[in-house]
């Protein structure tokens, strides 16, 4: 039976993103789609020995700028110029987007979100002013108030991406708020956290229902699947818009080959192809109470449980990431220098 290696058949099939904000992991394993991080990425990267040179520029510039953004504590500023740093690195190893996390606390604040994204898109054009910004992608979790925010930054040409998701309202909430993308996190963001927790349901089915959903409603959003934690999932996904995937799994999927009809067999896209049928659902951008009351009620309650878990995850991590640059700042040996 003639076998296939697993990343070219992804390749084949599916947009393949780089889950990193690790310069070094993505220029050593080659040119990915678009490229994402998360604050656990970056509390993850920025206290590598190798990273010191970034975060020192970040401190600098972020002492300097700040007279302009005086509402945010210089630490809370100086996290938003490491993050756009890192993204403004792992950008030369794709070929399209880089993708960059709003400070999760915002998640339930539309006003706050807002600012934010429109913020980082500064940041970014005073590091880089050469820089495309149609290439800066934010995420925002989705939220009501997410996607509220969502909708008015599509208004100002900023493009968004809905993260934290797991359900098809939030799908449908995050396509009809105008997000390019969004990432259905196949497992719990626990799991990946916590070794020994597992998720009682994963949502591989939403990934295909919002698929189908974008495709039939013609809506531009596209399906870009993350959190799985098998390649048999990846394979599973193939023929999704997109797999958004971490470097140590890209490289185990380029040393493996398998028989391709194997693979082909596995595929839930394929399997949905053959069901022509529109499902109709309920448009939820202008009803608050009825997506929040479908919502609550999807998994009984699970859905929207693991979406504040996710959240509250990210807002530990970045909670970590501020102390650490706040130390940074506070270590007597930090010299700002004047950009
Ligand atoms: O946030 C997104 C996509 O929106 C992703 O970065 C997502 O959080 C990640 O896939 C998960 O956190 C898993 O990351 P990792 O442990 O594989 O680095």
């Amino acid at each position: 039976m003639p076998t296939v290696n697993l990343l070219e058949y992804l390749n084949s099939r599916t947009l393949v993103d780089i889950d990193t904000y690790s310069a070094e992991a993505s220029k050593e394993i080659g040119h990915f789609q678009d490229a994402t991080g998360n604050q656990l990425e970056m509390q993850a990267e920025i206290v590598k020995p190798s990273r010191s040179a970034v975060l020192k520029r970040s401190l600098a510039l972020a002492t300097t700028i700040h007279p302009q953004f005086a509402n945010l504590s210089l630490e809370e500023l100086a996290v938003e110029v490491v993050g756009i740093e890192l993204a403004l690195e792992v950008v030369q190893n794709v070929y399209g987007n880089v993708h960059v996390m709003i400070n999760p606390s915002y998640a339930y604040n539309t006003e706050a979100i807002v600012a934010n994204a429109k913020r980082l898109h500064l940041i970014c054009q005073i590091i880089d002013p050469d820089f495309d910004t149609s290439r800066l992608v934010t995420k925002i979790p989705t939220t009501w108030e997410g996607m509220q925010a969502a909708r008015q930054l599509k208004q100002s040409g900023i493009k968004t991406l809905a993260t934290t998701l797991f359900s098809m309202e939030q799908a449908i909430l995050a396509g009809e708020a105008g997000c390019i993308s969004i990432s259905p996190f196949v497992h719990e963001l626990k799991t990946e956290t916590y070794k020994g927790y597992k998720d009682s349901n994963p949502i591989l089915g939403v990934c295909v229902q919002a698929q189908q959903f974008y495709r039939q409603n013609s809506l531009p959003t596209r399906v870009k699947a993350c959190v799985t934690l098998s390649i048999d999932e990846l394979i599973m996904l193939a023929g999704v818009d997109a797999l958004t995937i971490a470097p140590t799994v890209l490289k185990e999927l380029a040393a493996t080959e398998r028989p391709q009809e194997e693979l082909e067999g596995m595929s839930l896209f394929a399997k949905t192809a053959k069901a022509t049928e529109a499902v109709s659902y309920p448009s939820y951008i202008d009803s608050e109470s009825g997506y929040r009351v479908n919502f609550a009620a999807r998994e009984g309650g699970k859905a929207q449980f693991k979406t504040a878990q996710a959240i509250s995850l990210f807002c530990d991590a970045r909670t970590a990431v501020e102390l650490y640059v706040k130390s940074q700042l506070e270590d007597s040996s930090y010299t700002p220098i004047t950009l």
